[in-house]
């Protein structure tokens, strides 16, 4: 029987993988095996990475590819990108190389605003804690002076505090509200560090307070903490052209081309089954450039998935249109992302991938990122509307499947020159590679 353990993250590193072996992969070398091999041979590169977070035993890598040929407001990028996923990277390569031709992507950013709250009781009378607050707030802006003063410096701080009653929801309940700029950082820490000075303050002020009743002097705090919805710290991307530019189909002309385009997307402005995997597709991009960014991709995706149910239905996050004989394609998401702090200076590929973009502001990267999935998006409706997803996907995911079955690179040539007339799917890639053995 399994024996629960305490103090493992006291262990080595050795130590903790020979407790895995012993006690979960016994008689499996192999996999212990496994975990060294992943070691970096450079031991402080290793260390490095072993201390990002923690129990670490090996690491586990991504591949980190590139998508060239991205003209946006006019310069051309390459674009990092980490993903597993196959088609994925030459999807984005292909919209890139399509719209270079066609203006290119614009993109602005909306808003950078950031968002914090600290989640407080208050047992007593609703006027008396406006009127406290109203004393209180420069008091609050004073205390967080120390943290926000280089923040400040940059151009940003802390933008206004808002009391805002929610005891329509919760008995005796409301929040400081709080509004952030934090510049090229994703601002978590420096957000977090003034709420929970506000949260000192408030709470040490209000039992001071002369006209507070002793029940109304004891406020208590919940809980202080950014928000990862941020509907205002906003960025746009779009595409356009003349109607008759979208002429990569044979089969197909421009305006028939836009139209079905246009059908699809607004199918998934109606339809949640429909938009959740549209937006994944969308994610596709935005997720391997925010990993290659060192951003956090959890954040990201919990403030962007929550954008797109803001209207109560989950929906969309790209639109499309067609008016006098324009087509256009758009994005609108929030991002809070750093090009500074975080694992941003840290990780070796990230700085790399910062420099590829050629060191970007955070607005900078928040154009890049929605970029990035807008493009994505394109060629997925692009593939969905004409060819279908499985020829363009399973041409990619060919190599996967070879691989696995252990395909020698003699047969992966042959293989990979057969099914450029063939369709790929996993049964005829495995009897192909059978029937060349066996020849
Ligand atoms: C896969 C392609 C690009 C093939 O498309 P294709 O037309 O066969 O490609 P091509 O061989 O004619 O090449 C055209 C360009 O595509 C790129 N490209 C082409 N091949 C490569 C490659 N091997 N490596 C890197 N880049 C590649 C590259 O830019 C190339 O230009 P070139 O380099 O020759 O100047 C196309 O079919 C496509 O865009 N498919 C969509 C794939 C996709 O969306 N994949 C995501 C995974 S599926 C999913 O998760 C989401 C989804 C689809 O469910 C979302 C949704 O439902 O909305
Ligand atoms: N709910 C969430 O999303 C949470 C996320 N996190 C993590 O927090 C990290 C991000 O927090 P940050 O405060 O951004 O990182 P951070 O604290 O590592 O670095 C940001 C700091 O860099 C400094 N700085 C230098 N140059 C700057 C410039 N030009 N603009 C702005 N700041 C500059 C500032 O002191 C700023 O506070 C991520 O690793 C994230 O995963 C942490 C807690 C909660």
């Amino acid at each position: 029987m399994i024996k629960p353990i305490t103090g493992f993250s006291r262990l080595t590193k050795k130590e903790k993988i020979d407790w895995l072996a012993e006690t979960y992969l016994k008689d499996r070398p192999e996999d212990v095996a496994v975990l060294r091999q992943y070691w970096n041979e450079d031991s402080r590169l290793q260390q490095l990475h072993d201390e990002f977070t923690e129990n670490t035993l090996s690491n586990f890598y991504l591949p980190f590819g590139l998508a060239p040929n991205f003209l946006i407001n006019g310069d051309l990028l390459a674009i990092p990108m980490a993903i597993e996923e196959s088609s994925v990277i030459a999807a984005a390569s292909k919209a890139a190389k399509f719209w270079r031709t066609r203006g290119g992507f614009k993109a602005e950013v909306i808003d950078t605003k950031k968002i914090g709250q600290v989640h407080f009781n208050f047992f007593g009378n609703k006027q008396k804690l406006e009127q406290f607050f109203k004393t209180t707030k420069p008091k609050l802006l004073e205390a967080v002076k120390p943290i926000t003063r280089n923040m400040e410096k940059r151009g940003g701080g802390v933008l206004d505090i808002k009391l805002k009653d929610k005891t329509a929801e919760i008995d005796n309940y409301y929040q400081l509200h709080c509004e952030f700029e934090t510049k090229d950082s994703m601002g978590a820490n420096f957000i977090n560090s003034c709420l929970e000075k506000f949260a000192e303050v408030f709470q040490n002020e209000a039992r001071d307070y002369s006209d507070f009743s002793s029940e109304e002097k004891d406020i208590e705090i919940i809980m202080s903490i950014l928000s990862n919805y941020v509907p205002e710290c906003l960025v746009r991307a779009e595409v356009s052209c003349p109607v008759e530019e979208l002429n990569e189909n044979k089969d197909l002309n421009g305006e028939d081309f836009a139209k079905k385009f246009i059908q699809a997307v607004n199918i998934a402005e109606v339809e949640p089954y429909r938009a959740v995997t549209h937006n994944k597709g969308i994610m596709n991009g935005i997720d391997a450039v925010v990993l290659a960014t060192g951003n956090d991709f959890r954040a990201v995706e919990a403030g962007i998935h929550a954008y797109a149910a803001r209207n109560g239905k989950y929906s969309s996050l790209t639109h499309a249109s067609l008016e006098n004989g324009i087509f256009k394609f758009w994005i609108e998401i929030p991002l809070a992302l750093g090009t500074v702090g975080g694992l941003t200076s840290l990780h070796p590929l990230v700085k790399l991938a910062l420099d590829i973009l050629q060191q970007p502001s955070a607005k900078e990267l928040m154009k890049i990122v929605a970029v990035a999935g807008l493009a994505q998006n394109f060629a997925a409706i692009n593939s969905l509307t004409t060819t279908g997803i499985q020829q363009g996907h399973m041409k990619m995911h060919l190599m996967n499947i070879l691989n696995q079955h252990n395909a020698t690179e003699a047969e992966k040539k042959t293989l990979t020159k057969h099914f450029t007339k063939h369709t790929v799917t996993h049964s005829s890639a495995v009897e192909e590679l059978n029937k060349l053995r066996n020849s």
